[in-house]
This record gives structure tokens, sequence and C-alpha cells, in this order.
């Protein structure tokens, strides 16, 4: 899905304002999305239609769902910053405006090829268990689908001029998956149904008050902020922070969340000697001798 970085302007890109306080590289090259990384183990997704206040048609999100598993597949890589690119030119910002009306077909949002999609549910699942942190920076409106994508980010921080909301049951829509049911647990059930029933718009520091975001940031040093997080969580222990993860996916998700839970558990039972023995007698075509391994309280 990305094509090589290499045949294009590697210089970085500004995707919000403020100065930057780290050096990106441009990795791989989309239509809707900008994709960066840092060698201190950070990477960047930004959604680039600042046009249409970063909605998403299908291609964005079959670009973002390439771009986060880019992100899971590099080792280096423990936390994301997902954005949306601001200003627009008449002045407006958004982290996303859900999915775009303007190629909403009968049956889905429709691909370039005319078939009828729902595809940021994919998205939603890649975020939720991807084993490393990610960081919502949302600068303007997160609104409807995008308002989903942003509850699913680990952590958010939010620009002085954030504004988060439903509009599904005023456009003809609804998601009952995480952005109900997730969000009922993150705001609590009055207020979750409060979002969806009247379609109000909040603002920042009513979202911190309600504990959909974590921390209000001046504009310009939204990013800065993000980096500053980031840098935290990496000077801690991955397999800790990864399992944490998914125990708090667990709590929610159902069995998919205890299967992301238990992979976590048999990625590490696959490092012990117990393990091994396991599958090197199977290839020497032996019985297993568990004998080392005890059965500890
Ligand atoms: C986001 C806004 C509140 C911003 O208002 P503002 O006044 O600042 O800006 P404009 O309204 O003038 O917008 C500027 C420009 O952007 C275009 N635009 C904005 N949002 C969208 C959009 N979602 N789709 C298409 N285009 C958009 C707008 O038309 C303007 O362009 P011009 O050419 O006319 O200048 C406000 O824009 C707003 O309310 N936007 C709509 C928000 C919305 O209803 N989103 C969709 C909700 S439904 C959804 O997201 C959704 C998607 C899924 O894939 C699902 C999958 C499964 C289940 C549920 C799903 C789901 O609910």
């Amino acid at each position: 899905m990305a094509m090589d970085s290499n045949r294009f302007d590697r210089r970085p890109r500004q995707v919000l304002p403020g100065k930057p306080t780290i050096e990106w590289e441009p990795w791989g090259e989309y239509q809707d999305v900008l994709l960066d990384r840092s060698s201190e183990g950070i990477a960047r997704v930004a959604i680039d239609r600042p046009t249409k206040r970063n909605a998403f048609r299908p291609r964005t999100v079959m670009e973002l769902c390439d771009a986060f598993t880019r992100i899971r597949d590099d080792q280096r890589l423990g936390v994301v910053l997902f954005t949306g690119v601001g200003p627009a030119d008449d002045g407006g910002y958004a982290f996303c405006a859900g999915g775009d009306q303007s190629v909403r077909g009968d049956g889905g949002y429709l691909d370039e090829e005319g078939l009828p999609r729902l595809n940021v549910l994919d998205l939603q699942r890649i975020i939720r268990s991807l084993p490393k942190v990610v960081i919502a920076l949302v600068a303007g409106y997160a609104i409807g689908g995008g308002q989903v994508l942003h509850l699913l980010c680990d952590l958010s921080l939010a620009a002085e001029n954030a504004v988060f909301g439903q509009t599904g049951p005023k456009v003809g829509s609804f998601d009952g998956g995480f952005g109900a049911g997730y969000l009922a647990r993150v705001v609590g059930q009055r207020k979750a149904r409060e979002i969806w029933f009247l379609c109000r718009q909040y603002g920042a520091e009513e979202a911190l008050k309600m504990g959909l975001i974590n921390e209000i940031v001046p504009l310009d040093g939204l990013e800065a902020e993000g980096v500053r997080w980031a840098r935290e969580v990496l000077q801690h222990s991955p397999t800790a922070i990864r399992c944490l993860k998914a125990a708090f996916n667990a709590e929610t998700d159902g069995l998919a969340g205890l299967q992301e839970l238990a992979g976590q558990a048999t990625h590490l039972f696959y490092r012990t000697d117990e393990a091994q023995e396991g599958r090197n007698a199977f290839l020497q075509k032996r019985r297993p001798d568990f004998s080392g391994s005890g059965w500890l309280p």
C-alpha cells in the first residue's frame, strides 16, 4: 500500500502548528495519510484531508490500516501519535470528522471500485489490539466516527480548540460497537446516552471533566506534549506495557480481549526452557522431559 519513500521528498512535513521537538523521518507515501517515524521509537500517523475536516473515505481507512500494521511490525517503535493535519485553508482544525458523507452510498462508504464499505471497523480493531501505546492528539473536531477513533486510542491529549461529539442519529448512522459500549465504559452510561441521543458538541474542558481525554494543551504545544508523553512511556518495560494494554482490553472486549491477553502470555511462555523442551522433543521425535519446570505456587 505505501510506496517507497525514497522516491519522494524526504523533508519532514508540518502536521500541526508549533516548533518540532523531534526529528521525523517520512516513512512511505500515501494519498490521504502522512506517516513518519523517529529513531527514538515514536511514530506519527496523521489523516491528511484537512479540507474535509479529515473525514475518512475507504482509501483513507485502508491507508491507516496499512500504516498501523507497519508500525506494529517495526520492533523499534513503541508509541504512536495519531492526529489530523491542520489547519485547513479556511483555518479550521480537525482530528477527524468521521465518515466522508460525500462518498456514502446506500450500503456503506463507496471505495474507488464502487464497493460499499464500513472498513473503519477493521481499523478500530487494529488500533485496539496494537501492542504499543497510541496517543490521540486532538486539534479541532473529533466527531462521529472520528470521535470513536479517538476513543480507541490509549491516551488522548486535546488542544484548547478541541470539540467532541456524535452526529450518527442526525445523519442516519450509529456505531453500536466500541462507539457505544466502550464510550459508556469511559464516560459512564448516562453521559454516553446523552452524547448519542442529543448529538451535542463538547469542548475540551467538558471532555476532560467526563474522562474522555487526559489533558488539555495549547494548540501550538500539542505535538510537543505528545512527544513528551511518548518519551515517558518509552522509558518503561515494553513487555509490561503490552501486557497491561491487553489486560485493560480483556476487561471490556470479551473473548477477543482475552485472546489478546492470552497471546501475550503465550509469547512469554515460548521464551521459557519448558516451552522450548516441548518443541525440541517433538522435532527430535522423543518424549518431552518437563521435570526441570516444577509446579510453582
Ligand atoms: C465537523 C464539523 C462540525 C465541522 O464544522 P465546520 O463549520 O468547522 O466546517 P464545515 O462544516 O464547513 O466543513 C468544512 C468542509 O469539510 C466538509 N466535511 C466536514 N465533515 C465532513 C464529512 N464527515 N464528510 C464529508 N465532508 C465533510 C464540509 O462538507 C465542508 O466542505 P465544503 O466543500 O462544503 O466546504 C462539520 O463539518 C460536521 O458536522 N461534519 C459532519 C460530521 C459527521 O456527521 N460525520 C459522519 C458521522 S457517521 C460516521 O462517521 C460513521 C462512519 C463509519 O464508517 C461507521 C462505520 C460503522 C458504524 C458507524 C459508522 C459511522 O457512524
